[in-house]
C-alpha cells in the first residue's frame, strides 16, 4: 500500500536523500515540503532541544494529528525527552536504528493510522456519532481503533447524556470478529437483587418458585457478541463478587444448575461515576475494577466541545423531521444554542431541539420565537462571559509568565478559531459573528498560520 507523509530533516548524520530512499523502499512517499496537508509528519533530528519540542507542539496544536519524532541515534534522545515529545503531541517517538527496518516500522504505523482514519470518516461512524471537535475526534479515534483491531474490554466513563451507550453500540458495530453475534445490554441500575443471578447467568427450570422454564442469561446471550453493562457503578457489592469469575474466566453456571458453560464475549461497561474513587472508598471491588478497566475511554461533556453543538443540533433537526424540507437555525438561535449550558449534555441538547421542532411552523429558518418560554435565557443571563472562569484563565496565563501582547493574541486567535469552527468553516458567517470583514478575518488567519510556522 502506497502511503504518503511529510518529512522534515534537521539531521547531519544521515542525508535527507538516504532517508527519503529508505522510506520509498517501504512504500512511503515522503514530501519534503509543507503543503499544508493533514498528512503524517516525520521530524528527523540529531539533537533534542526546546525548538524541536515547540515544533511538535505547534504542529499538534494546529491540528496535525500524527507526528513522528525520530532521533538519528540513541545519544540524541533520553527517556525524559521521549516523554516530553509525547506530551507535546507526538504520536510516536523512536530512534531510527531501534529496529532492522525502521522505514517498514513507520510504514506499518502510517498504514494503521490511515485505516483508523478511514473508519473514522466512514458513514457508519459519521452518521451515528456526530462531532468534529479535536477532543471528540481524539477520543473517537481511540474507540475506533480498539473496536476494530482488538476485542479487548473497554470501560466508558462520562457524565450522563454524553453518548456512552451510543459509543458502546459503535464498538459492537465496528468489531471485526467473524461470526459476530448480538449486542446485549444489561442496565445494572435497574437489576432486582433477587433476580440478578438469573439476569446474568440464566437459570434452570425449578431453580426458584417462578422458574417454570429454564432461561438464558446475559452471558449466554452475549456469546460471540458484546455484553454491555451499563451503569456498572450501581452494581451492589455482593453482585460484584458473583460476576468476578464469569468476567475473568468467561465461564458461569446457571442458577440452580451444576454445569459450567463458557461464553466468548467482548465486555464493554459504562458509568457516570468515578469508579476509581469508588474503589478507594470500598464501594467498588478493586479486583472487578481491574478486570473491566483494561482500556478506559472518557467521553467529554458537551461544555468541553462547544464547536460540536451546532452540528449535533442540525443532526437532531434532520432526525426529528426526516420527511420535511431541510431547515436551519437563524443567527440568534445559533448563538443561543452555542452559549446555553447543558448539564444533561447531548441528551439535553436533543430535548431542546425536540421542543423547538414541536413549536416550529412554516418553511423558514428556526427563530427565537420557536424557543419555548422555559428554555429562554432569563434577563441578564447572556453576556456573562466575563466571569470567574475567564478571570481564572487570565490569572493562569499571567502566572505562567504570559505578557499582555501574548494574552491578547491568544484571545483573538481563540475567538477566531471558535467562530470558524462553530460556523463549520463558513468564513463569511464567522466574520459576521466576530464583527470584522471577511478580508480582515482572512488576513488574521493567514498571519496566525505564519506565526505558528
Ligand atoms: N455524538 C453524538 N452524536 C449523535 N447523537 C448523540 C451523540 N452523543 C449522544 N447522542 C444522543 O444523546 C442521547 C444520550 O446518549 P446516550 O444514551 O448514549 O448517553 P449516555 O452517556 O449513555 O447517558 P446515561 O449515562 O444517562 O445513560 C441519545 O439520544 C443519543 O442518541
Amino acid at each position: 500500500m502506497q502511503t504518503c507523509c511529510q518529512f522534515f530533516c534537521s539531521s547531519n548524520s544521515i542525508s535527507e536523500r538516504a532517508l527519503i530512499n529508505a522510506l520509498a523502499a517501504a512504500g512511503i512517499s515522503a514530501l519534503s515540503s509543507d503543503r499544508g496537508e493533514q498528512k503524517p509528519i516525520i521530524l528527523f533530528f540529531d539533537k533534542f532541544d526546546d525548538g524541536l519540542c515547540e515544533r511538535v507542539q505547534e504542529l499538534s496544536d494546529s491540528g496535525t494529528e500524527r507526528v513522528f519524532a525520530i532521533a538519528s541515534s540513541e545519544v540524541a534522545l533520553t527517556n525524559a525527552d521521549t516523554w516530553t515529545l509525547l506530551h507535546a503531541g507526538a504520536s510516536e517517538v523512536f530512534v531510527w536504528n531501534h529496529s532492522a527496518d525502521p522505514a517498514a516500522e513507520i510504514a506499518c504505523r502510517i498504514e494503521r493510522w490511515a485505516a483508523v482514519d478511514e473508519l473514522l470518516e466512514s458513514p457508519v461512524v459519521q452518521t451515528t456519532l456526530v462531532g468534529q471537535s479535536p477532543v471528540w475526534k481524539k477520543m473517537l479515534r481511540r474507540i475506533v481503533e480498539l473496536a476494530h483491531f482488538t476485542n479487548t474490554t473497554i470501560l466508558i466513563l462520562g457524565e450522563s447524556g454524553t453518548g456512552k451507550e451510543l459509543v458502546a453500540r459503535l464498538i459492537h458495530t465496528l468489531d471485526s470478529r467473524i461470526k459476530k453475534s448480538e449486542f446485549v445490554v444489561l442496565d445494572c441500575a435497574t437489576i432486582v437483587p433477587e433476580l440478578s443471578g438469573s439476569e446474568f447467568f440464566g437459570h434452570e427450570r425449578g431453580a426458584f418458585t417462578s422458574a417454570v422454564h429454564s432461561r438464558d442469561g446475559a452471558f449466554s446471550l452475549a456469546d460471540k457478541g458484546t455484553l454491555f453493562l451499563d451503569e456498572i457503578g450501581e452494581l451492589p457489592l455482593p453482585l460484584q463478587a458473583q460476576l468476578l469469575r464469569a468476567i475473568q474466566e468467561r465461564t458461569y453456571k446457571r442458577v440452580g444448575g451444576n454445569t459450567w458453560y463458557s461464553a466468548d464475549f467482548r465486555l464493554v461497561c459504562a458509568t457516570n461515576r468515578d469508579l476509581f474513587e469508588g474503589v478507594k472508598l470500598g464501594e467498588f471491588r478493586h479486583d472487578l475494577y481491574y478486570r473491566i478497566a483494561t482500556w478506559i475511554v472518557r467521553l467529554p461533556p458537551l461544555r468541553d466541545r462547544r464547536s460540536d453543538i451546532l452540528p449535533l443540533a442540525r443532526h437532531f433537526l434532520r432526525q426529528l423531521r426526516p420527511e420535511a424540507e431541510p431547515l436551519d437555525f437563524d443567527h440568534s438561535v445559533r448563538e443561543y444554542l452555542i452559549t446555553r449550558e447543558y448539564p444533561g449534555n447531548v441528551r439535553e441538547l436533543w430535548q431542546v431541539i425536540a421542543r423547538i421542532v414541536d413549536r416550529h411552523v412554516g418553511p423558514g429558518s428556526i427563530t427565537v420565537g420557536d424557543i419555548p418560554e422555559d428554555d429562554r435565557p432569563v434577563n441578564g443571563e447572556s453576556g456573562t462571559w466575563l466571569d470567574e472562569s475567564f478571570e481564572q484563565a487570565i490569572r493562569q496565563a499571567l502566572s505562567s509568565g504570559a505578557k499582555l501582547k501574548e494574552i491578547g493574541r491568544a484571545t483573538e486567535e481563540t475567538a477566531v478559531r471558535i467562530a470558524v469552527d462553530d460556523e463549520q468553516g463558513n468564513l463569511q458567517r464567522a466574520a459576521a459573528r466576530l464583527g470584522v470583514t471577511d478580508r480582515a478575518l482572512q488576513m488574521r488567519r493567514a498571519s496566525a498560520r505564519r506565526s505558528s510556522l
